[in-house]
């Protein structure tokens, strides 16, 4: 089912200064977000996925990093905008939601307090008006006793409801886009389902649509309708959320699912990914980036500038030397081996 979009990334290019030179954590990535759609972004730390996020969000600083290309966020292009124009927008229109709770809340401030002043600048509402709708949002996302609540400060709070705070305020304004940036990695695991599960129930309701980001495969799984695996700043494959777990195609796809332990592969051996993700200066800017790291495979084997393809409709894939890839057997990492695949 085609949907309308509401996000259109084309050609973006994020680069950092570091020293005298800038570096792409983000090359040339495109992607559309559909309304009422989840797209996940997966990838080892390093990738490039809070990159990519926080230039949807405006929130780089403009001394230290390079933005290109294009965000068409309902027909505006997010980077032409002034700070006054970007702020009418995130937080209201995008709201985000980061992975600490107790770094993205103010310690000092009551809970009902935080949410209103995400209100204060976007709604013109009254002091009443503000908190009943505060204490709505506050039921919404599954706090007790929301009326007590509301002047509860931040360490008075768990974790786990600590991150339904960030959450209401993230959806105060009923945004269009919600991006999660690994919105549960700083909570205990038994939370995290949680967390995930009251995040789809408000996407099933408001119909947002959500990038989610997360290297916790599990997740994406229940989540995302799309996945976007992005490796060394670039998408490597794009796909439907089926397509990515039953027809994965590029190696790194496969290695990171042949990575966890699942159900299937409990029995069988985990495959460990060789080397890690280069630091920014030091990333392979021509040819496969991930040709390092599956030595195996012929040079040969690569293209010399790979291009995203679209194999079967909807599912893209960047390289060729997916058609050549295989899980060597004859390897031992720590005891942990490879499975076939
Ligand atoms: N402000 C910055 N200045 C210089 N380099 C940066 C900056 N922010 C990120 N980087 C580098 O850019 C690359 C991509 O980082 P990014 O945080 O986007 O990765 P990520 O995939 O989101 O990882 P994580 O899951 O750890 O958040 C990394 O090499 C990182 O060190």
């Amino acid at each position: 089912m085609a949907k309308q979009t509401l996000l259109e990334i084309e050609g973006l290019r994020v680069s950092f200064r570091i020293g005298d030179d800038y570096y792409a954590a983000v090359d040339d990535v495109s992607l559309a977000i559909g309304e009422n759609e989840i797209v996940a972004l997966v990838g080892e730390s390093g990738c490039g996925k809070s990159a990519l996020a926080l230039s949807i969000m405006g929130l780089h600083p403009p001394e230290k990093t390079k933005i290109e290309g294009r965000l068409h966020f309902k027909g505006t292009n997010l980077l032409s905008l002034s700070v006054a124009e970007l702020n009418r927008i995130r937080g209201k229109e995008i709201g985000m939601i980061f992975q600490d709770p107790l770094t993205a809340l103010n310690p000092l401030m009551t809970v009902g307090r935080q949410i209103e002043e995400s209100m204060d600048y976007h709604l013109r509402l009254s002091a009443a008006e503000k908190k009943k709708r505060t204490i709505g949002l506050l039921r919404k996302v599954g706090i007790p006793e929301p009326e007590k609540a509301y002047y509860r400060y931040p360490h008075e709070l768990s974790g786990g409801m600590r991150q339904r705070v960030v959450i209401a305020i993230a959806i105060a304004c009923e945004p269009a886009l919600l991006i999660a940036d690994e919105p549960t990695t700083a909570l205990d695991v038994t939370i995290q389902a949680q967390i995930m599960g009251l995040l789809k129930e408000l996407q099933r309701q408001m119909k947002t649509s959500v990038i989610l980001i997360t290297h916790d495969l599990g997740v994406v799984a229940e989540m995302a309708d799309r996945v976007a695996v992005m490796y060394a700043g670039e998408i490597v494959e794009l796909a439907d959320v089926d397509a990515i777990f039953h027809r994965p195609l590029h190696p790194y796809t496969r290695s990171l699912l042949q990575s966890i332990p699942s159900a299937q592969t409990k029995k069988e051996r985990l495959h460990v990914i060789q080397g890690i993700v280069p630091p920014l200066h030091k990333l392979p800017r021509h040819g496969c980036r991930f040709q390092p790291r599956i030595g195996w495979i012929g040079a040969d084997k690569h293209e010399e500038e790979p291009k995203l393809r679209e194999v079967e409709p909807g599912h893209w894939v960047r390289c060729t030397c997916y058609e050549h890839f295989y899980f060597p057997d004859d390897q031992t990492v720590g005891g942990i081996g490879y499975g076939a695949s």
